[in-house]
């Protein structure tokens, strides 16, 4: 059975670190990728307050906009001592007047943990929601997490967003520090990608 007619997906991103990583995640597959970016497609507005109803929004568009399934990535860090923030706001903390900025956003989510006397470890997961949406209308959501803590100051200059203050359950690198293939092994967007494997591109591996 084909899933996808032509076996080509949109990938309903403009985030060039997610891109690069469903990428590599999707490379073993031989579906076709294309980004929302390379088709013109400009962002939808993330209007919803969850994950998953962000998701959607983003896959959909691109599906009536280019008649193709697409796969949407909505994710985010929820740091528990400040009760889920930034959560699916992670993006917007990091917004200024001249485009994003994530060392200042990391800053102040460890300068609000300071201000709290949040203990140690500062407990941390990210979270990961895909959707797959079809031109007829209809998606499937698939959502992963990864359980770490934050550490200070920022270390690593690889990965993307949060990633060099995150340091997963049982290791000693943040994301930033690992190579790519590690990140790739136990992230939140690899914990989604596994489900969704199990989905729609079951058997195909
Ligand atoms: O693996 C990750 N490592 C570090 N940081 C991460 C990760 N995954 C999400 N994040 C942070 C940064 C990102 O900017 C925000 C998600 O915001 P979110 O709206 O889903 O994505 P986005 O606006 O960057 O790209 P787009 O909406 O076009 O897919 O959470
Ligand atoms: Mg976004």
């Amino acid at each position: 059975m084909r899933l996808f007619d032509g076996d080509k997906l949109v990938l309903a991103s403009h985030n060039a670190g997610k891109l690069r990583e469903i990428g590599a995640l999707l490379a073993p597959f031989g579906v076709e990728v294309i980004s929302a970016g390379d088709l013109g497609f400009d962002e939808p507005e993330e209007t919803e307050d969850t994950f998953a109803g962000n998701a959607r929004i983003k896959a959909h568009y691109a599906a009536q906009k280019s008649g193709l399934p697409a796969l949407s990535d909505d994710s985010g860090i929820m740091v528990d001592a400040l009760d889920g923030a930034p959560g699916v706001y992670t993006a917007d903390w990091a917004e200024t007047a001249n485009g994003r900025d994530f060392p200042m956003a990391m800053e102040k989510v460890w300068n609000l943990l300071d201000a709290k006397n949040a203990p140690s470890p500062r407990v941390a997961r990210f979270c990961c929601t895909f959707c797959l949406a079809w031109p007829d209308g209809h998606d499937e959501v698939f959502e992963g997490t990864v359980e770490g803590h934050l550490e200070w100051p920022m270390r690593g200059d690889l990965g993307f967003g949060f990633d060099p203050i995150f340091v997963p359950n049982g290791e000693t690198q943040t994301f930033a520090e690992m190579d790519p293939s590690k990140k790739h092994a136990m992230s939140h967007r690899s914990d989604a990608f596994s489900k969704f494997v199990k989905g729609p591109f079951s058997g195909r591996a």
